[in-house]
């Protein structure tokens, strides 16, 4: 549930990231993005059955009990809507109850499902995830969204963001090798990514809350860090979801271009390299597959501590 202020209006997203930031001490966001096949042994048997129930229940019981480690060690989770969806009905249900899970943990989430339309479809899906708790359905406090559709598009999820101090992160640069295809393209005299910059950045104008930050973030891959310190400057008041970190390649140095001079601005994903770390070389053999959680554990501990060493 968002934070109150005393006037009993709700805390801005932007506001409640850097305060679970400097809390917890981490940018750490850890993906939640459960894949049946990777599952710990103990956690796939729930869903021996094969039916789709029987596979959401298991993906509910793996990330909740990943949110059980990490819950005091990070700001913030991002369930990756693709793989409940996935499931059916059934996954959409285990999604809800992941996030509802996280959320009454205390943390932040931001669901990643890159939705956007038509501004009176866009309309649809910004009250649907945006608003923490009972704010809205879903109960998210941020989604990632798509800018292919332009200004007017964006423009219902900021209004709700604006109703239920909620935030999107809008795709900006890619960490898939493919993005540049049209994210690199030069128009006008400026790549299309640049120009989606500048539309997150007047976005914010007049929103920015006491962190600095306005609830129009962006997303930029840890595999591009010199476009990384290119839209650090372009979007001074945006904060940044920095995935690719880990399984894609980002490492801790690719990634301190996305911080400001107080280390804040940014939370760097990890997916994989997290949620699995007991099938990591360096984890299965001191952890093995019945000890998953400490593997999660540590690996969060790390990703901590080097981002940590790096940024401050
Ligand atoms: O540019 C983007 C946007 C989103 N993602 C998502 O982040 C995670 C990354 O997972 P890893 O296992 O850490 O590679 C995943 O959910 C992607 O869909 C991204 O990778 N890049």
């Amino acid at each position: 549930m968002s934070q109150s202020t005393s006037q009993n209006k709700p805390t801005a997203f932007a506001d409640r990231l850097a305060q679970a930031v400097r809390r917890t001490g981490s940018v750490t966001c850890v993906g939640l993005d459960p894949r049946l096949e990777q599952l710990p042994t103990s956690i796939r048997q729930i869903a021996e059955s094969g039916a789709a129930d029987a596979k959401a229940a298991a993906y509910t019981q793996f990330c909740c009990d990943i949110i059980d480690v990490v819950k005091d060690k990070v700001a913030c989770v991002k369930p990756q809507a693709a793989f409940f969806e996935q499931l059916g009905p059934a996954g959409m249900v285990s999604l809800g109850q992941v996030i509802r899970y996280a959320s009454d943990a205390g943390l932040l989430v931001i669901t990643d499902g890159k939705r956007n339309d038509i501004g009176s479809t866009a309309t649809a899906y910004a009250q649907a995830y945006l608003g923490a708790g009972d704010a809205s359905p879903w109960g998210s406090d941020s989604l990632t969204v798509s800018p292919y559709l332009g200004r007017d598009s964006l423009e219902p999820f900021v209004e709700v963001c604006d109703e239920r101090a909620a935030g999107v992160f809008v795709l900006v640069k890619t960490s898939n090798p493919g993005g540049g295809l049209l994210q690199d393209r030069v128009t006008d005299g400026q790549t299309i990514y640049a120009r989606v910059a500048e539309l997150v950045q007047e976005l914010n104008q007049g929103r920015t809350g006491e962190s600095g930050y306005g609830p129009i973030g962006a997303v930029v891959g840890a595999t591009y860090p010199e476009q990384l310190a290119e839209m650090r400057a372009a979007m001074p008041t945006s904060w940044i979801l920095i995935p690719g970190f880990g399984a894609q390649g980002g490492t801790a140095k690719d990634v301190i271009a996305g911080f400001d001079d107080a280390g804040m601005g940014a939370i760097v994903n990890n997916s994989r390299n997290l949620i699995f770390a007991h099938r990591r070389d360096e984890y299965s053999q001191k952890y093995g597959e019945s000890r998953w959680q400490d593997a999660v554990s540590a690996a969060t501990d790390e990703m901590n501590a080097v981002l940590a060493t790096r940024i401050s």
